[in-house]
């Protein structure tokens, strides 16, 4: 059977701290780089900045922190998020399920967005590559779902059409969200569930709505009986 339009679900994914182990690769790298310095250990991280949260423990390594991520070679060395490659292998092959990877590039873009297609080639293949969103702007990007470990997303668009699913990440586990929000705890948490239940909630959406465009007095059994 033809799936209706109200069951086809586009879901976009971040990178950084989604698919890509961003607050990993920084700790590793810094402390590589910056031996005996002062830094923030993964269970004491806060806010989605890295680079405030190091300047607050020192002015200057705000700078230090920063040069780390926008060094060469560290976009595509960060490791892959447990369970991240084969949740996206399964959801691309779900039906009526787009997929998209949705990231923002640093403002200092030379390394980064040229790495992250070469990451998403590496750990993906090369069909994701075809599916890769480069924006400073989520909200002007239309879904049903956005999976972001960044606790606010503001944009151009004050509503945008997705549903924003937080996904838990160091820096932002303590946070208490307001309903009806909605968290993934990791890849081995219920993201099959939170798909279908964004489909579902469509499909409703999209029923009532016929039953109005087609005002042939249903309404009322509807709502006696809603879906
Ligand atoms: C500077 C900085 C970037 N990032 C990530 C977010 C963006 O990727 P993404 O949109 O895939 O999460 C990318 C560029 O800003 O780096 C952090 O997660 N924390 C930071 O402090
Ligand atoms: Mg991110």
């Amino acid at each position: 059977m033809a799936a209706s339009a109200a069951s086809r679900l586009r879901v976009l994914v971040d990178m950084d701290g989604v698919l890509a182990d961003f607050e990993g690769g920084v700790l590793r790298a810094f402390l590589a780089r910056y031996p005996g310095e002062p830094h923030v250990e993964l269970a004491e991280r806060r806010g989605f900045s890295v680079r405030d949260q190091y300047r607050c423990l020192r002015e200057d390594l705000a700078a230090k922190v920063a040069s780390v991520y926008e060094s060469p070679g560290f976009f595509l060395g960060l490791e892959p998020i447990p369970g991240a490659i084969e949740a996206m292998q399964e959801m691309i092959h779900t039906q009526d399920t787009q997929v998209f990877i949705c990231t923002s590039p640093l403002l200092k873009y030379e390394h980064c967005i040229l790495e992250k297609y070469s990451w998403v080639e590496k750990h993906l293949g090369p069909k994701f590559v075809e599916r890769l969103i480069l924006t400073r702007d989520k909200t002007v990007v239309s879904a049903d779902l956005l999976f972001d470990d960044k606790d606010t997303i503001k944009g151009a668009e004050p509503e945008p059409s997705w549903e924003h699913i937080l996904f838990t990440c160091c820096h932002n586990k303590h946070l208490e969200l307001q309903t009806p929000r909605r968290r993934l705890q990791s890849w081995a948490d219920d993201w099959r569930g939170i798909v279908e239940s964004k489909r579902r909630s469509n499909a409703e959406k999209e029923c009532y709505a016929s039953l109005i465009a087609n005002g042939n007095g249903q309404i009322g059994n509807w709502q006696r009986n809603p879906i």
